[in-house]
């Protein structure tokens, strides 16, 4: 049996408890259904950008217990009945997926997955679902930032070095190209998913010549068609430009163009704006300018507001590791139970109502105006609720009702595409490019005030009539029943 790239046993020890306690109970196989969502929204944005889908398929798609993690989870000594190992081994993800394709632009509250299927596999995978998704969405959000301030600017994803092991790295390049970065310096991730790789070369490279005229010298005969010089090694403007400049001119000589020289470390707005003037009075105006060094969206756009001439940034730590906001905080909740035939929402209350789930089988619509073909909101409905295009449609905030607002003339986009139908994947993966711009052209339904990356407006995502009555009425009747039982 081949090996799954991700183990069954990438989960919560509680999962695979509840998976033995349902069966003990004879209930492992109802079925359930549960959404995955997020509550709000990472580093300030307005938006977020879906990404992790690929990966959580393959999982669901491999998904098995091999000898050895049955050999480990009896090794635990715990009793559990033998019989039950015996079921692990034939276990299958039999549950039908919905999911949103990756690269749409999502917001908190709506489901952006919704599951069904035995409870047992449900609760299986919640954990590694939810490790997927959360750190994709979190990298393709922080790119997509990045990438709104930069225009056509180059962008590179350089933080492998940084980021929190191998996995991260690489779904955080694929992850970071999908929110619109235009390379990664990880080859790993460039031969797995085809993403471009791009790189220039490390200090160590200067230093190991004699001079750092040599070492330019060196690099330029070894990638004459493709020569990017770090000039800070030693001092940038009265060394590291002048030796960069004389290769460049060495190169033009021979019909060739230095294609750029790197800054990372510095004044960096300055320094580029020295630097270009330096290469164009030499002649080299094609040279391209490419900075590095802890750079961000906020530092991006203070050099950008500084004049910088950077015609292209590695960007590595700060996004690799969602420097400021290391978790997106997703959420896999029971919004269903198949009991007697039908299916019966369920919810959970929390003392903070903005946590309170919303029961039901659920479908997300993007409301898209067709006059402007700008998206007005989202609407979460029941799964069986139609909309109806021909007549006007009557938005509200879910939380402060009176907040109404009433669209005509529109389409009702549905988000949830079916990915497995009883375990079965009925979803053909789109590639990398066909992502990639999948999240461009979502980007251009949005107005310009849900995308700006400071102090955005906030997108409205509400509930269709049926499911805030559905909502409300299954929490007046939870409270009864509370009330009852105490006798207030
Ligand atoms: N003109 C500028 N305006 C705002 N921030 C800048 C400007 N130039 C550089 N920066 C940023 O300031 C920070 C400088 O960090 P730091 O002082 O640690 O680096 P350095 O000393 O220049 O280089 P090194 O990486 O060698 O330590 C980096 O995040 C860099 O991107
Ligand atoms: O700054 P980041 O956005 O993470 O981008 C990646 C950094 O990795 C390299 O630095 P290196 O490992 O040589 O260390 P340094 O910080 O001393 O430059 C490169 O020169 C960048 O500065
Ligand atoms: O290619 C580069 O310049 C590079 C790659 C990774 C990290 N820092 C720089």
């Amino acid at each position: 049996m081949k090996k799954p790239t991700v183990s069954a046993l990438h989960t919560d020890k509680y999962q695979i408890t509840m998976m033995y306690a349902h069966w003990k109970n004879g209930s492992h196989l109802k079925r359930r259904a549960f959404d995955l969502y997020f509550r709000s929204l990472p580093f300030g944005n307005g938006y977020a950008v879906f990404a992790g889908l690929e990966r959580v398929i393959r999982y669901l798609e491999e998904l098995r217990f091999t000898e050895e993690d049955i050999a480990y989870l009896q090794s635990l000594g715990e009793g559990l009945d033998p019989a039950f190992f015996d079921m692990l081994r034939s276990f299958r993800f039999n549950g039908d997926v919905y999911a949103v394709p990756e690269g749409t632009i999502v917001f908190p509250e709506e489901p952006i997955l919704r599951l069904e299927g035995p409870i047992m596999e449900l609760q299986l995978v919640e954990t590694a679902l939810l490790n997927f998704i959360g750190y994709q969405t979190l990298i393709a959000t922080k790119a997509a930032r990045i990438r709104h301030i930069t225009g056509k600017d180059v962008l590179m994803e350089f933080g492998t070095r940084r980021a929190q092991e191998v996995d991260a790295a690489v779904w955080g390049a694929r992850a970071a190209y999908i929110g619109g970065f235009d390379a990664t310096s990880n080859t790993l991730a460039g031969q797995q998913f085809g993403i471009p790789i791009l790189g220039t070369h490390a200090h160590s490279w200067v230093q190991d010549f004699p001079s750092e005229l040599d070492a330019f010298r060196a690099y330029a005969s070894a990638f004459p068609n493709q020569t990017v010089l770090l000039v800070d090694t030693y001092d940038t403007l009265r060394s590291g430009l002048p030796h960069a400049i004389k290769v460049g001119l060495e190169l033009k000589k021979q019909g060739k163009t230095l294609a750029g020289i790197r800054l990372d470390s510095g004044d960096l707005a300055y320094l580029s704006k020295r630097a270009r003037k330096m290469l164009d009075e030499a002649g080299l105006t094609e040279t391209r300018i490419v900075a590095s060094n802890d750079l961000d969206e906020t530092t991006i756009l203070n050099l950008k507001s500084q004049g910088a001439k950077i015609d292209s940034w590695g960007v590595g730590t700060k996004l690799i590791t969602a420097f400021d906001q290391p978790a997106l905080g997703a959420v896999y909740k029971m919004v269903a139970r198949w009991e007697n035939g039908h299916w019966e929402p369920t919810l959970k209350i929390s003392s903070n109502p903005s946590k309170v789930t919303t029961p039901g089988r659920k479908s997300v619509y993007r409301i898209i105006d067709l006059k402007t073909g700008k998206a007005s909101a989202d609407l979460i409905t029941s799964v069986d609720e139609k909309i109806d295009e021909s007549k006007p449609l009557t938005l509200f905030h879910p939380q402060h009702t009176f907040r109404r607002k009433k669209v005509k003339n529109f389409t009702a986009v549905s988000l949830l595409r079916p990915i497995f139908s009883a375990g079965k994947r009925v979803y053909e993966l789109p590639s990398l490019t066909e992502i990639r711009s999948h999240h461009q052209s979502q980007l251009s339904l949005f107005w310009e005030e849900y995308l700006r990356i400071l102090n955005p407006e906030e997108y409205p995502v509400d509930l269709s009539d049926q499911l805030w009555d559905t909502k409300q009425k299954l929490l007046k009747s939870i409270y009864d029943s509370i009330r009852q039982e105490n006798g207030s």
